[in-house]
């Protein structure tokens, strides 16, 4: 039996994990990563729900306080993406810096083993090779994979996922039959950092000064005023206060202009991407085109297309581009490209890159953003 560190939320599905673990006979440590200055649902209400369930299962409970990594890592990271006129995806980022990599860091450190599971849907294997395999959860309802593709093979290797042979309805049953007072907690519905307030834009909000610009048609004739390229996505198609005969839709944000692009929907379909930052799990970096199955965002369906690696000589920063088998509409940069085989296999993934759209002469955007790049917080919450 294993000392294994489980990540509690305070929900069902990590009480769940932890109980499981510990009824097969691990000596099972609860702990909270404390992420959210002001009162989030994880940080508030949760480590009171984590702290109740160890000790109604008699285990050992730890809190770490990483307020300051998830505003380095997150908020910054989301506040100066928006800005830039990209739409980032935070969850895959805070798995791997701010969730697996120092839950993984304190529980070598501080409580002597290397062992991790959490709540999440999803399936380790191991190929013959001896790489770590990354798998869809057998509820497909509920797979959480496209979240955990940026995870490294150090992580994988030391992760569990209880819950990834289940359903969601099993794990409510467990946890009624357990008795774990979380059976009946609601399922959390969207980001935790829209949980806590209310919605993205009241996020941006709180950090992004309004920056109104010209909402122009993809030949550039101004069309209407928007009231920054922040609370605008691409594919959205309300709220935009334009009357045309057509649906319009984003198709781009162009930051360095503060224009938001509009156009038909056939004018947003690429048939083509790049993808930066790329991470491959389940297969080592190719050298050759692969066929694979894509998803570009996290409900989506997943598409045939090809990824063909570039740069395999910078291990550190690969590239791929994704030439997908039919026009894909609602490409969007920041937001996570993932690619599956045929079965259920997640082979890697990477985060879409701005597009050079000609037409409406978009200037490039980083994913990167520079520490500096981010504006100074006018109304920072209290912590
Ligand atoms: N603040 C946190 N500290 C430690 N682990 C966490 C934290 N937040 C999430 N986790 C872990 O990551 C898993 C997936 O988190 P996610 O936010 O997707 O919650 P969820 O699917 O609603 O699960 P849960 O029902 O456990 O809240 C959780 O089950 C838990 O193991």
């Amino acid at each position: 039996m294993s000392k294994i560190v489980v990540g509690l939320s305070g929900g069902v599905d990590s009480s769940v994990a932890a109980a499981v673990l510990h009824n097969q006979g691990h000596d099972v440590i609860g702990l909270t990563l404390w992420l959210m200055k002001g009162k989030g649902q994880c940080c508030s209400e949760g480590m009171v729900d984590a702290a109740q369930l160890c000790a109604d299962l008699g285990l050992r409970y730890e809190v770490v306080d990483s307020r300051e990594l998830f505003e380095q890592n997150i908020v910054d990271y989301l506040v100066a993406g928006y800005s830039q006129g990209v739409t980032p995806l935070p969850c895959s980022q805070c798995n791997r810096t701010v969730k697996f990599g120092p839950m993984l860091d304190y529980a070598r450190t501080h409580l002597d083993t290397d062992q991790i599971a959490t709540g999440h849907y999803a399936r380790i294997t191991r190929a013959d090779t001896g790489r770590y395999e990354l798998r869809r959860a057998v509820d497909r309802q509920k797979d959480q994979s496209y979240f955990l593709y940026d995870l490294t093979q150090e992580q994988l290797a030391a992760s569990r996922f209880p819950l990834g042979e289940q359903t969601k309805a099993e794990t409510r049953r467990v946890a009624a039959e357990l008795g774990l007072h979380t059976a009946e907690k609601p399922e959390s519905q969207d980001l935790c950092l829209v949980e806590q307030h209310g919605s993205m834009q009241k996020f941006l909000d709180r950090y992004l000064a309004p920056k109104p610009g010209d909402i122009v048609d993809t030949s550039g004739v101004v069309l209407g005023q928007h009231r920054g390229i922040h609370h605008y996505t691409i594919g959205q198609r309300k709220g935009l206060g334009i009357a045309a005969p057509q649906p319009l839709y984003v198709v781009a944000l162009d930051a360095a202009r503060n224009r938001v692009v509009v156009g038909e929907r056939t004018s947003g379909q690429q048939s083509e991407c790049g993808v930066q930052r790329v991470n491959w799990v389940s297969i080592a970096p190719p050298q050759s085109p692969v066929r694979v199955q894509v998803q570009i965002r996290y409900r989506s369906a997943a598409i045939a297309a090809t990824v063909i690696p570039l740069s395999v000589a910078d291990a550190l920063a690969p590239s791929a581009r994704l030439i997908f088998d039919e026009p894909q509409f609602g490409l969007t940069p920041g937001q996570a490209a993932v690619w599956y085989d045929e079965t259920d296999r997640l082979l890697g993934g990477g985060l879409i890159e701005p597009f050079q759209t000609a037409a409406a002469g978009l200037a490039e955007a980083s994913l990167v953003p520079a520490p500096q790049t981010v504006p100074q917080n006018p109304k920072a919450p209290e912590p």
